[in-house]
């Protein structure tokens, strides 16, 4: 038992999950968010391949299957609201892109934190504010609590972290935008359909409904733009630039913009690929989407954060808290795996956002002939086995 101290920056799906497994292994893990609760909100996210067997050592895999939003599939449907193509869940084995787990990102946060926070310290409302790395640990100074000392640091703090900023460096080093937006909120309109629905329209432009596990509608918005002089935090300017883009666009656009002012969980963000060399830098690691955004696009950064959280404990672990070589072992693991994870499926930005109508007509039809039956297979392969592949390792505790 090594009861160290580790600070985690970030209360998302890395950084409790990452408690979780520290403190099963006699670490000392304290959580700071800088939210002042848990953040709701976020549409289903997927959990696949090896983070299957991950949530299971975890002993959660009943809960999470017990809350999953039970959806049938994905259709493309035109501005009359008629399907121009479907792929149903069953037809790739759960492994689509609707994934056979399917849970609402809040769900998850929270059930991640309601297994923790017993034992687990939590300092919501609060950030790092400075980190001072000496020989025996790391001084931080918060934003509001009084300084105090960790043995080791781990940035959880998504694509843009702030811990990642204090020890490696500025943003625009590790974040590759992809040239484009997207926004999620949620509704309080109803929706049983058990269908992920998407609307493209020109202009590389997309408005998307899903149902939600209490039965209303979320409502996703993307767009291809260059980077938008639009502060990652006014939320009435980024409210303003979705309004303006969709105002001419079909199907139900309208009424999904007119709930926008009242969702209580409005998301915005680029979509983005953060890329580094190291994921360490003296006791300072990086994990999940602070380290390694694969993107959305990819449904792979919850998977990647619940798998990442499970090695780089357990590597310390092992290592009895001797972080130099943990966090070797932590990146030779799972290097190729985020590799993998990180590639773009189905022609990326333009596959999910065709810019004319002749791009979207092809789209629809390369997109039926995936689904049909001689071609599952060789698609499954193509597109959806990338969070396969890793067998994780035992270690002492770890079942
Ligand atoms: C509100 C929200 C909604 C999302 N919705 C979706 C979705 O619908 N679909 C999808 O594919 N992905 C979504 N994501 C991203 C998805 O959660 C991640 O890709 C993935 O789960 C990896 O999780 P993470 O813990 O690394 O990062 P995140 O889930 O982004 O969590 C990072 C956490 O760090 C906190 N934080 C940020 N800065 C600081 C700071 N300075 N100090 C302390 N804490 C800080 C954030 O508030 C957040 O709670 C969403 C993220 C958020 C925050």
């Amino acid at each position: 038992m090594t009861n160290r101290t580790v600070l985690i920056s970030g209360a998302g799906i890395a950084g409790p999950a990452l408690a979780f497994w520290l403190h099963r292994y006699g670490f000392r893990p304290t959580v700071v968010e800088r939210a002042p609760g848990l953040r709701p909100g976020g549409q289903a996210v997927d959990i696949r391949g090896t983070a299957r067997e991950v949530i299971e050592r975890m002993g959660l895999s009943a809960r999470i299957r017990a809350r999953c939003v039970a959806e049938r599939g994905m259709a493309y449907v035109a501005a009359d609201g008629g399907v121009s193509c479907r792929m149903p869940v069953h037809a790739f084995d759960g492994e689509g892109i609707v994934a056979e787990i399917e849970i609402e990102r809040g769900d998850l946060a929270r059930l991640l934190y309601e297994e923790t926070r017993a034992e687990v310290e939590y300092l919501f409302d609060d950030s790092i504010e400075t980190l001072t790395e000496d020989g025996d640990g790391v001084r931080v100074t918060f934003q509001r609590a009084a300084p105090r000392r960790f043995d080791l640091v781990v940035g959880a703090d998504g694509m843009h972290s702030r811990t990642r900023a204090l020890a490696f460096g500025p943003e625009s080093a590790y974040v590759r935008p992809l040239g484009a937006y997207l926004a999620y909120f949620s509704t309080p309109y109803p929706d049983d359909s058990g269908w992920f629905l998407l609307h493209n329209a020109p202009g590389g432009r997309v408005v998307g409904t899903r149902p939600t596990r209490d039965g209303r509608t979320s409502a996703l918005f993307s767009f291809v733009s260059p980077p938008l002089d639009v502060d990652r935090r006014d939320i009435a300017g980024q409210r303003r630039v979705l309004a303006e883009r969709f105002a001419d666009v079909g199907w139900r656009t309208a009424e999904l913009l007119a709930a926008m002012p009242d969702a209580p969980d409005f998301y915005f963000d680029l979509y983005g690929q953060v890329r580094m060399e190291r994921w360490s830098s003296g006791r300072v690691a990086l994990l999940g989407d602070a380290a390694w955004c694969p993107s959305p696009l990819t449904g792979q950064g919850t998977s990647l954060s619940l798998v990442g959280a499970y090695l780089l404990a357990g590597e310390l672990a092992a290592a009895d808290g001797d972080h130099r070589v943990a966090y070797r072992r932590y990146e030779e693991a799972l290097r190729e795996h985020v590799r993998r994870g990180q590639e773009l499926p189905g022609g990326g930005i333009s596959g999910f956002l065709p810019a004319s109508r002749t791009a979207i007509w092809l789209r629809d039809r390369s997109m039926r002939a995936m689904t049909s039956r001689p071609l599952r297979r060789l698609t499954a392969r193509a597109f959806f086995s990338k969070a396969d592949g890793l067998a994780l390792p035992e270690y002492a505790g770890s079942r």
